[in-house]
């Protein structure tokens, strides 16, 4: 019998273990605006280390999503740890110390426009630490270069940085604090195909030196088969969690649709699934096709 016809085929949104020790365990969220609802009893866990891969049909709730973990949206219902500590169980100034832990990059990059790149990755040194000028200097000099970016890159205006500079910036500000989590909110919309491939390159390596835990929104087939160790699907206001190889036998019809239609084939899902697992030395049997 095929999985996909085994009716106890089912895919996990959470694992066992102590939720403490997952970078984000979210149980039984509910989000709702009037009369819509978005996210109805959605569980998920995001493990330590893992690059996760959130996709879904417009206006399933992924920005919802990541702005519920970030405390940036408050859930009707459900219970939300990210780092080990719950939403609910601390003040605003705790809750602050735990965002501090994270990075974001948001999609347009996000930088202030009136400040230089290297002044942007020092404001949340400012905000969040008493580090003296040198100091900070000399960390942006270092995150500027972890991201690939010249170092001259650091006294420009972005107004003065092409998009894909930009998002390296946007990304060293997400970085500015070491965070142990960073979200990434659609890192490769907008670049060119070459542009985008090297942003993939530049978040594994990332993910690889610094061990960070990253969760990344994204639309790009591409994306997820080159750099996730998971990915999560919002679908029916909650959220199917597994491998590449996993999802391709789910029989849900936007499963099948997305994951073996004809931009899943064009990024070499339909072959096999799971490129990324050739890193964690499981064999791969497929190419990267060019975007
Ligand atoms: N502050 C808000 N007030 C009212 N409705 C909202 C608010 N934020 C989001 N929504 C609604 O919630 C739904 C989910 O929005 P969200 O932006 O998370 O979708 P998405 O999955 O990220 O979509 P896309 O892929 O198109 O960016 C949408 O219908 C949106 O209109």
């Amino acid at each position: 019998m095929a999985v996909s016809d085994d009716p106890e085929f089912k895919l996990g949104s959470t694992l066992p273990g102590d939720r403490k020790d997952f970078a984000v365990s979210i149980r039984g969220l509910v989000n709702r605006f009037g009369t819509q609802v978005v996210h109805d009893g959605l569980d998920l866990d995001i493990k330590r280390g893992e690059v996760l891969g959130i996709v879904g049909g417009s206006g399933t709730g992924k920005s919802v999503l990541l702005r519920t973990i970030l405390g940036l949206n408050i859930a009707a219902e459900g219970d939300i740890m990210l780092l080990g500590e719950k939403q609910r169980d601390l003040d605003e100034h705790e809750w602050r110390r735990v965002q501090a832990r994270c990075g974001v990059l948001y999609q347009s990059g996000a930088l202030f426009s009136s400040l230089t790149v290297a002044e942007n990755i020092e404001a949340p040194m400012r905000e969040h630490s008493d580090l003296d000028d040198d100091l900070m200097d000399q960390l942006a000099a270092l995150k500027i270069q972890l991201v690939g970016l010249p170092l001259s890159a650091g006294d420009k205006y972005p107004s003065q940085l092409s998009g894909g500079m930009k998002k390296r910036a946007g990304l060293a500000r997400a970085l500015s604090l070491d965070p142990e989590i960073i979200f990434l909110d659609e890192p490769t919309a907008g670049l060119d195909p070459v542009g985008a491939a090297d942003f993939d390159q530049l978040i594994l390596s990332l993910q690889r030196s610094l061990g960070v835990t990253v969760v990344m929104v994204t639309h790009d087939l591409d994306s997820l088969v080159a750099i996730c160790d998971r990915i999560a699907v919002l679908l029916d206001k909650k959220i199917r969690v597994g491998t590449m190889a996993e999802l391709m036998r789910d029989p849900h019809p936007w499963m099948q649709e997305y994951f073996h239609g004809p931009r899943a084939r064009a990024a070499g899902m339909g072959k096999t699934g799971d490129s990324r697992q050739e890193a964690n030395g499981h064999p791969a049997t497929t190419d990267h096709p060019p975007r």
